[in-house]
């Protein structure tokens, strides 16, 4: 069991085709597609509003939790289609792991239980032996063992801003996620602790394949290969413009649009 705890998950790309969205009657996404490759970081950009995060929560089914929510198109997580039918949601949830815009750990339980509060969810059983392995093992790569290896069993609501959100990460990968959805993960931290997450993100790379919505340029320049900037203009639905490259879309973009948002002229 603790070989099959600790084993990094295959890499897995997920392709979005011609996703459209709907709230009741308004349509917020437009035929959109993507690929997200295996073991890439790719950003989701564009301004407020142009329906980034409703693209993120319909790669891992949250969209339709939503009452009024619909959609059309396609989620493959390599062969396998996220909404056929036969599938369950919370296979889904399983594999492609979400990360929030504010820390979320569930604040009176101890750090050690928010890392491995997952495996209950998905039916897994473990040994204390195998646990303590899982929980050193997810810290780490969350970048946040070597500060909190020493109060393990005190809550995770006495954590900083910063350090939460890596518990949140931390409490993502123990379930072995094939691809990590994260949210604006740092619209909500200081400097320091979003440069840390940052870090985090990029030494995640090569294990998950990472989608990353965010309105900071500098910090989807840092962190990802390629983005996808989205644009809903005079009360259209959101499509995207345009994607290719993280070098490409700075430093050579080829519709206008891109390079004045890029460039901070809009949005
Ligand atoms: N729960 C909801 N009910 C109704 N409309 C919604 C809901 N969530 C989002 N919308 C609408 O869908 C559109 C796209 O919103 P979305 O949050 O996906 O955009 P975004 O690009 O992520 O924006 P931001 O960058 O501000 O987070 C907007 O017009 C928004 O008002």
């Amino acid at each position: 069991m603790t070989t099959q705890l600790l084993e990094t998950s295959q890499l897995a790309t997920l392709d979005a085709r011609s996703i459209s969205a709907w709230f009741g009657d308004h349509k917020v996404l437009d035929r959109v597609s993507l690929t997200m490759p295996a073991g890439q970081v790719t950003a989701l950009i564009g301004p407020s509003g142009c329906g980034k995060s409703t693209f993120l929560r319909i790669l891992n089914r949250m969209h339709e939790l939503v009452p009024s929510a619909s959609l059309a198109g396609e989620v493959l997580l390599d062969d396998m289609d996220l909404y056929d039918e036969s599938r369950r949601i919370t296979d889904a949830r399983r594999q492609i792991g979400m990360v929030f815009q504010r820390p979320n750990p569930f604040p009176s339980m101890s750090i050690y239980d928010n890392v491995v509060a997952g495996l209950k969810l998905i039916g897994l059983r473990a040994s204390r032996t195998e646990k303590d392995a899982l929980v050193e093992s997810c810290l780490t790569k969350a970048g946040l063992w070597k500060e909190v290896r020493d109060r393990l069993r005190q809550p995770g609501g006495g954590l900083s801003g910063g350090q939460q959100q890596r518990l949140c990460i931390a409490r993502s990968l123990a379930v072995q996620p094939r691809v990590l959805l994260m949210d604006e993960p740092c619209s909500a931290l200081d400097p320091t602790s979003t440069r840390r997450i940052e870090e985090t993100i990029t030494e995640l790379g090569s294990e998950v394949t990472i989608v990353i919505v965010t309105h900071n340029m500098q910090q989807a320049a840092r962190v990802s290969d390629q983005c996808a900037f989205f644009l809903a203009e005079a009360g259209t639905p959101g499509v995207i413009v345009e994607h290719g490259t993280t070098a490409e879309m700075f430093e050579n973009p080829v519709d206008p649009r891109t390079h004045d948002y890029v460039h901070g002229r809009f949005g």
